[in-house]
């Protein structure tokens, strides 16, 4: 499978914030995006996860097996800021929840709740609720919720915030498993996380004047 983004371009509120990003990405590659703040690198990632609209252009999953096209959203998962977990349920029902709405893309490649826990290194207190959670240890269990079901493509904005140094090396651990094991990245981040030989694209923000010469 690959990730196809054709020409795409965002706006927030009446501002342009990108126009005609391209890029293909192949099983197992990664794309890390840098730039200066507010230059549009959440909008891009939201926009290729299906979360906001794009004012032109499509992300696609395009399959060589003669599978149809398939929006990237519907083979995506998407770990933003925040961490999409519910404080007052336990760990444990967080993640259940999470692998029984979002289901497996292919069968059999997720974990389990248990396995999921043990890969970030907190197997042992998936019985507490997720409010009671130190930052880290919420943000490790956020990064479990990618385990729990399986999707070939990874959508990452500064996953390692709030990680100290070994969770680091852990979530670079899982995201480099994922690609060895034909998964796709795009990620921005500032951490090295297993995106070796990853490819850059430096979003540079748009102006007044490019809107100009584009219209
Ligand atoms: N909901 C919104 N409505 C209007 N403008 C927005 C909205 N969200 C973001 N923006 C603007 O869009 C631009 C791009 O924001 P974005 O968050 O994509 O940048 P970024 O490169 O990810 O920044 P950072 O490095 O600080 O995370 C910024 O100028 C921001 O102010």
């Amino acid at each position: 499978m690959s990730l196809v983004c054709e020409n795409l371009s965002a706006r927030r509120g009446d501002d342009l914030i990108f126009v005609n990003i391209s890029f293909t990405l192949a099983a197992g590659e990664a794309l890390v995006l840098t730039g200066r703040n507010g230059t549009g690198k959440s909008t891009l990632l939201r926009v290729v996860a299906g979360l906001l609209p794009p004012e032109s252009g499509r992300s696609s999953a395009v399959f060589s097996d003669g599978r149809e096209e398939r929006p990237a959203r519907e083979v995506s998962h998407y770990l933003g800021h925040r961490n999409g977990m519910k404080r007052e349920l336990t760990v444990a029902e967080n993640l259940s929840f999470w692998k029984t709405y979002l289901g497996d893309m292919e069968t059999g490649r997720s974990l389990s709740v248990e396995d999921a826990a043990h890969a970030v290194d907190l197997a042992d207190i998936t019985h507490l609720p997720y409010g009671y959670l130190s930052a880290g240890q919420q943000r490790r269990f956020a990064m479990a919720r990618l385990l729990v079901a399986h999707r070939p493509v990874w959508i990452l904005d500064e996953p390692t915030a709030a990680l100290d140094r070994r969770a680091d090396a852990m979530f670079a651990d899982l995201v480099s498993r994922h690609r060895s094991d034909g998964g796709i990245v795009v990620a921005a981040t500032h951490h090295p996380l297993g995106l070796d030989e990853a490819r850059g694209l430096e979003m540079t923000g748009f102006d007044l004047a490019d809107e100009e010469h584009a219209a």
